[in-house]
C-alpha cells in the first residue's frame, strides 16, 4: 500500500509505508526491526527503531507482541524512534510465551548431560503439537555419545514418527542442516534447561546472545519467563527462545490427545476404528490400541486430559454458582448467587400480583 505526501511545490508523490516486524517488548516501548528494502535514509546507520503504540491503539485494546507484523509511522531517523499505528493480522498466536506470526516449534533435548529422558522428551513433544504449529526435533550434544548409540535413538525415535536432527553444538555438527530447515521462519526453540539451546540459538545466529538482545540491559534476567526476544537468522528467519518451563502442562481434554501422536495418525491413515469418536482405549475394533512404545504414556495422557476436563467443568459449575466481588480492602472474595426460585424474597409487587390474581378466583 501507498500513502500520499506533497513536495513544497506541492507535487503528490508517493511514498511507502514503513512495515516491520516487532523483536522484542520492555514497558511500553517495541523494538521494530523495519522490512529489507524500507526507505531508510542512508544517513541512519539502523534498520531498528524504538517505537511507541499510538493512543489509539491502546483505546481499542490492540495488544502488540513479539512477532507482531507492524505499520510504523512519524519516523525519527536520528532518534530512531517511531510510533506503531496499526498491528496486521495475525497468522498464528502462541499463548505462552506470547508470540504472533510463529510458524514452527523447536524442540532442543541433548543426548547426554543431561539425560534423555524419553517420558520429558514425549511431555515436550505433545505440548509442541498442540500449538499446531510444524516442529522439528534436535538432539544436541551428540559428542558425548557413541555413532552406535545415537543412531539407537534415531530409530526409536523414527519409531515415535519424528526425524530427529543430531547436532553437536561444540563440534559444529549438524548446525548447516538445522539452519536450512529454518531459514525464512518464525521459530520459537523450547527445550529443558542445560540442554544448550542458549549455545544453539548463539551458534544459528553467529554471535552470543547476551550480546545479540536489541533490549540490551534494559532486559534485566533474560532468563525469566515473561521476557521473550526474536533474534535474526544471517539468511532470514527469526528465532525466540522461550526460558523458563521444565515440565509443560498440557491443557486440552481428551479429544485433543490423538491429534498429538503421530504413531496414531498413521495407524488411523491405514485404518480407521469402528467408531469415529474412540478412545483408542477399551473400544472394540480400535486400530490404535496395541504395542508401540508411547502407547502406555497416550494412556496416562489420556487420564490427565479427562481429570483436566473434568476439574474444568468443576470450575465453570463453581463460577456460575459464584459470582466475584471486591471487598473496600482490595481482596477478592466468591459470593454465592442467590438462587431466584430458592433463596430470592418474592418482591412486593410480585406479592401484591399474586394476591390480585387469587382475589380474581
Ligand atoms: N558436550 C557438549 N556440551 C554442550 C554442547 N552445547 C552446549 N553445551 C554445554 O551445555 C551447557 C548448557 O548450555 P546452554 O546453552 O546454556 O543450555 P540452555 O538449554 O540454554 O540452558 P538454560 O539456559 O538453563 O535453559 C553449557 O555448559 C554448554 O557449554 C555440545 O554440543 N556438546
Ligand atoms: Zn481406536
Amino acid at each position: 500500500m501507498t500513502g500520499q505526501a506533497t513536495t513544497p511545490s506541492s507535487e503528490p508523490i508517493a511514498i511507502e509505508r514503513l512495515t516491520g516486524t516487532v523483536l522484542a517488548v520492555q514497558a511500553n516501548y517495541y523494538w521494530v526491526q523495519l522490512d529489507p528494502g524500507s526507505p531508510i535514509p542512508a544517513t541512519c546507520a539502523t534498520q531498528r527503531l524504538l517505537c511507541l503504540r499510538r493512543a489509539r491503539l491502546k483505546k481499542v485494546g490492540q495488544q502488540v507482541a513479539v512477532g507482531d507484523r507492524v505499520v510504523v509511522v512519524e519516523p525519527d531517523w536520528q532518534g530512531q524512534r517511531g510510533a506503531i499505528e496499526e498491528v496486521l493480522p495475525r497468522r498464528s498466536w502462541l499463548d505462552r510465551p506470547p508470540v504472533a506470526n510463529v510458524d514452527r516449534v523447536l524442540l532442543v533435548f541433548a543426548l547426554a548431560e543431561p539425560t534423555l529422558d524419553p517420558h520429558q522428551l514425549s511431555r515436550f513433544l505433545v505440548k509442541a503439537e498442540s500449538t499446531g504449529l510444524a516442529v522439528t526435533l534436535c538432539l544436541n550434544k551428540r559428542d558425548l555419545l557413541s555413532a552406535a548409540d545415537c543412531q539407537q535413538w534415531r530409530d526409536r525415535l523414527r519409531n515415535w514418527g519424528y526425524d530427529p536432527l543430531l547436532i553437536s553444538v561444540y563440534q559444529k555438527q549438524g548446525l548447516q542442516t538445522l539452519h536450512e530447515a529454518l531459514s525464512g521462519q518464525t521459530t520459537v526453540v523450547a527445550g529443558p534447561s542445560g540442554v544448550g539451546k542458549s549455545s544453539t540459538i548463539g551458534a544459528l545466529i553467529g554471535t552470543d546472545l547476551r550480546t545479540a538482545a536489541v533490549s540490551g540491559k534494559l532486559a534485566r534476567g533474560r532468563h525469566t519467563t515473561r521476557h521473550v526476544e526474536l533474534f535474526e537468522l544471517p539468511d532470514g528467519g527469526l528465532l525466540a527462545d522461550t526460558p523458563g518451563f521444565n515440565q509443560p502442562q498440557l491443557t486440552c481434554g481428551p479429544a485433543a490427545i490423538p491429534a498429538l501422536f503421530p504413531e496414531i495418525q498413521q495407524r488411523l491413515a491405514i485404518a480407521p476404528c469402528r467408531y469415529g469418536d474412540c478412545r483408542h482405549h477399551n473400544e472394540p475394533d480400535c486400530a490404535v490400541r496395541g504395542d508401540w512404545e508411547r502407547y502406555p504414556f497416550y494412556l496416562e495422557l489420556l487420564e490427565e486430559a479427562i481429570d483436566y476436563e473434568a476439574a474444568q467443568e468443576r470450575q465453570r459449575q463453581t463460577e456460575s454458582s459464584f459470582k466475584r466481588k471486591i471487598q473496600r480492602d482490595g481482596r477478592e472474595v466468591l459470593e454465592p448467587r442467590l438462587n431466584s426460585k430458592r433463596f430470592r424474597r418474592t418482591s412486593r409487587r410480585l406479592q401484591h400480583q399474586a394476591i390480585e390474581e387469587t382475589d380474581d378466583l
